[in-house]
């Protein structure tokens, strides 16, 4: 079975970010991801971490704020700069939380300009922070309109051509199922590339329970690839957090 890890900008909302840490161990995840954590001082996030036993698994590249923000500039002609003194902030977040993943996000934009223009800012990135795990995700057009990534045959392409060992996939069942209608397929397509899964069911990202997903398959799946990263649960809880947690497998 993999590891879990809470997404605490999703998960635990019903109590202040520094106190969801432990209720996530309580709960019985082994590690968290916070997408967005550039609000709060990285040293207390880190204290927080460590005192509940935690791995920090994930963050992203800015822009910091979660609420209605915009997701990212790594593939938008003309704003390399304001890429790049992002990653510069994102990797001192990353160093201070000891973040196992990075996930840079692409933003908005379309056609072979932006291709080229992610393809070039992933490889200085990947260049710059040798020593960090670089991930990108798709994200489904419906949630995230003009998102730049919606393709996970892309993102194999874009991944293979940039050609770092430090850069991989990140694997979110919700949006491959929302852009392909079958995680599952996209998961035997693409597994061998990927570094970290996030769950939640579909539709309606809520508990990965009861939708169009077999999450207990699903999981079989992975461990029978031999996969050894986290599962992270990213969605948004119907009720309290803690009563929907009836699908997380004790160990
Ligand atoms: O939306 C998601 O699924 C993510 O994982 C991103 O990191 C945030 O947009
Ligand atoms: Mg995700």
């Amino acid at each position: 079975m993999p590891r879990f890890a809470a997404n605490l900008t999703m998960l635990f909302t019903e109590l202040p970010m520094l106190e969801r840490f432990a209720a996530a161990a309580d709960a019985g995840f082994q590690g968290v991801e916070i997408l967005f954590p550039y609000d709060i001082p990285a040293r207390d996030l880190s204290r927080a971490a460590i005192a509940a036993g935690l791995e920090f698994v994930l963050m992203n590249t800015p822009p910091p704020n979660w609420a209605g923000g915009p997701r990212g500039f790594a593939a938008e002609p003309g704003r390399e700069d304001r890429f790049r003194s992002d990653f510069d902030r994102a990797l001192r977040f990353a160093e201070a939380l000891r973040a196992r993943h990075v996930h840079i996000m692409a933003g908005y934009a379309e056609g072979p300009d932006a291709r080229a223009t992610f393809t070039r800012n992933l490889a200085w990135a990947a260049d710059r922070a040798p020593h960090v795990s670089l991930m990108i995700e798709p994200l489904n057009p419906m949630d995230q309109p003009g998102y730049f990534l919606a393709d996970f045959d892309l993102a194999a392409e874009i991944i293979a051509q940039v050609g770092a060992p430090n850069l991989g996939l990140q694997f979110d069942s919700y949006h491959a199922q929302l852009i392909t209608g079958d995680a599952m397929e996209v998961w035997r397509r693409h597994g061998g590339i990927v570094r970290h899964v996030q769950i939640a069911g579909v539709p309606g990202r809520h508990e990965p329970t009861g939708g169009m997903i077999d999450y207990p398959g699903f999981f079989a799946a992975l461990d029978q690839s031999g996969y050894k990263g986290w599962v992270s649960a990213e969605y948004n809880p119907r009720a309290l957090t803690a009563q929907g947690l009836g699908w997380l497998p004790r160990t």
